[in-house]
């Protein structure tokens, strides 16, 4: 019988493709993939197709796609983690040399989680992964051969077993194929100490961790309110629809994307939602998406009754550094920047850095305006990092993301474990952000948070110089590394007047004091109060464009 050498069926996750392509170079063949096929024909995601057309649909897709590869494909095939749901598909698999790739719960957890992509496993893994499996467990194994464990194997073990199993001959080994090892690492943990009253709380930083939102929520909530922006819908309903199977009442609430949600019709509009779900003090509400989404979802959780539990799920670099952490939430008003608002710390915050494969460039890089002011207020390895390479600094792929993104959360949890309501030390977390917030203001909040802020951080930065209190090097160092990643250096020279009337509303400013961080040098910054306007004005025209 003419057809693939190899077919690999298994779970979601537990390495076909990865294994499949190892296989192939290992054979000297090819490696396909039938979702691929399915997504092309589609063109659309599967998890589109699931959503728009249904499951049956999806498998009619898929069947067909198993039987064109079944027979003119001659090497190593992979199949979707369902396809052995459908008898007809079953039935094309009689007789060929098909793998089941299987294993067990906890390297299913670790492996699988957060992602649009996986939509049927996005909540409680651990619960849904067991009925999974005892529904398909047996189709796996009707079809297959041979069975091959994964389980902290890497994928050259999982390959090598595959090859014993079924004596498949050797070809010339592909170059340049690597371990690319097959066990997800544990996230990492990041505590906040309570302070002022609260609770401490756990920032999580890693992959697939929407399988810890269940413990996160709680035994005692009945009701559970997703929060999310128009862009993360299927997410929000994703998660929203895990929760409800779970047995939480959920509802989810979409909000508009970005500042626009910063208003107090948004929160009225929540408030309206979970008075009509009846949301009592034991319920919960999670926030999924980027700062100006978690910052809404928390001052309803504040707000609401006067206080009831959130979570924070950030989805872009500055929710995850920044917004998410240290409980300040808040909304716009026309007059200012969050002038209204709360300190109410999560109960938790689940970084998925998977979340970022998604996120726009700009939005990407607006993030990093708050990883920067993270280097220059506290631990200058970030600018190091930044600096060694900027290009990959821009993306969710570079070699440091990981690194730079836990640096910032560490740098922003030790301040807010100290100084929870900013009556000191947390001031320094404003660095940049008194013009920052200014000229977001002047732009009608449409400009991204980071961009003013790099700004403004320029803007310290010569204010600073000015004040004799910043050395040229580290001034002229916020500009290099500012504009290296994107960031703009300058605004418009005309409109100082606006700024220095807005900036009179700034949370630090004192009566009619107006008061700025400054740095004395790197990982330095002090409070430099009422500065003389010439020096001001001066500054400022270091920044005119
Ligand atoms: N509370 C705090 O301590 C704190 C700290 C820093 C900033 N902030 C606030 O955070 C806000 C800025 O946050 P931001 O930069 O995250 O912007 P944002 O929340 O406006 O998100 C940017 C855009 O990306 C979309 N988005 C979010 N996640 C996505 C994803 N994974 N894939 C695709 N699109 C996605 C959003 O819908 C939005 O359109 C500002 O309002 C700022 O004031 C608050
Ligand atoms: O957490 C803080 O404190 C900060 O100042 C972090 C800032 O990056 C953030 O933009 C914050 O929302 C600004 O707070 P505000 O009190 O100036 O509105």
């Amino acid at each position: 019988m003419s057809g693939p050498l190899v077919v690999l069926v298994g779970p979601m996750g537990v390495g076909k493709s990865t294994v499949g392509e190892l296989l192939a170079a290992r054979l000297g063949t090819t490696y396909r993939d039938t979702d691929a096929d399915v997504v092309a024909e589609a063109g659309k995601p599967i998890a589109e197709i699931f959503y728009d057309e249904g499951e049956e649909h999806f498998r009619a897709l898929e069947r067909r796609a198993v039987a064109a590869a079944v027979a003119g494909h001659p090497g190593v095939l992979s199949l979707g983690g369902g396809a052995v749901l459908d008898g007809a598909t079953r039935e094309l698999l009689a007789g060929r040399p098909v793998v089941y790739l299987s294993m067990d719960v906890d390297e299913a957890v670790r492996r699988v989680g957060l992602g649009a992509a996986r939509p049927l496993l996005a909540v409680n893994p651990r619960r849904q992964w067991r009925e999974l499996m005892d529904a398909r467990r047996h189709l796996y194994e009707e079809v297959a051969r041979t069975v091959v464990a994964t389980d902290e194997n890497t994928p050259e073990e999982v390959a090598q077993a595959i090859i014993d199993a079924l004596q498949l001959p050797e070809g010339e080994a592909a170059p340049g194929v690597e371990n690319t090892g097959m066990t997800q690492q544990s996230p990492t943990r990041i505590q906040v100490a309570g302070s002022a009253g609260s609770d401490p709380y756990e920032v999580l930083v890693g992959h697939q961790l929407l399988g810890e939102l269940p413990q996160l929520i709680g035994d005692r909530a009945k009701r559970v309110a997703v929060l999310h922006p128009e862009a993360l819908a299927d997410t929000g309903e994703a998660v929203r629809e895990d929760l409800a199977a779970q047995g939480y009442e959920a509802i989810a609430i979409q909000l508009p994307n970005a500042e626009e949600a910063k208003t107090v019709e948004v929160a009225a509009y929540c408030w309206k939602a979970l008075g009509q779900t009846g949301f009592t003090r034991t319920d919960v509400i999670v926030g999924i998406g980027g700062g100006a989404t978690t910052d809404v979802a928390g001052f309803v959780a504040a707000s609401w009754l006067r206080g009831v539990r959130w979570i924070a799920v950030p989805t872009t670099v500055l929710g995850m550094v920044d917004a998410a952490v240290g409980g300040k939430t808040g909304i716009n008003t026309a007059e200012g920047k969050n002038l209204v608002g709360a300190f109410h710390p999560p109960a938790g915050v689940l970084c998925d850095l998977a979340a970022l494969e998604s996120l726009p460039v700009h939005d990407y890089v607006s993030g990093m305006a708050e990883i920067i002011k993270a280097g220059f207020i506290a631990d200058p390895v970030i600018l190091d990092l930044i600096e060694s390479d900027p290009e990959g600094a821009r993306t969710p792929s570079g070699p440091h993301t990981a690194e730079l993104i836990e640096r910032s959360i560490r740098v922003k949890a030790e301040v807010v474990s100290s100084d929870l309501k900013e009556s000191g030390l947390r001031e320094i977390l404003n660095y940049g952000h008194t013009l920052g917030h200014a000229i977001e203001k002047n732009e009608r909040y449409k400009w991204r948070h980071g961009a003013a802020v790099s700004i403004g951080m320029v803007f310290a930065a010569e204010l600073g110089r000015l004040a004799g209190r910043l050395d040229d090097a580290t001034a002229d160092r916020h500009r290099s590394i500012l504009e290296s990643v994107g960031l703009p250096l300058a605004y418009r020279g005309d409109q100082w007047p606006k700024l220095l009337e807005n900036m009179k509303v700034d949370k630090k400013s004192r009566g009619d004091l107006l008061r700025f961080i400054v740095l004395d040098g790197i990982g330095k910054p002090t409070v430099l109060e009422g500065p003389d306007p010439a020096v001001l004005l001066a500054a400022y025209g270091e920044v005119s464009a």
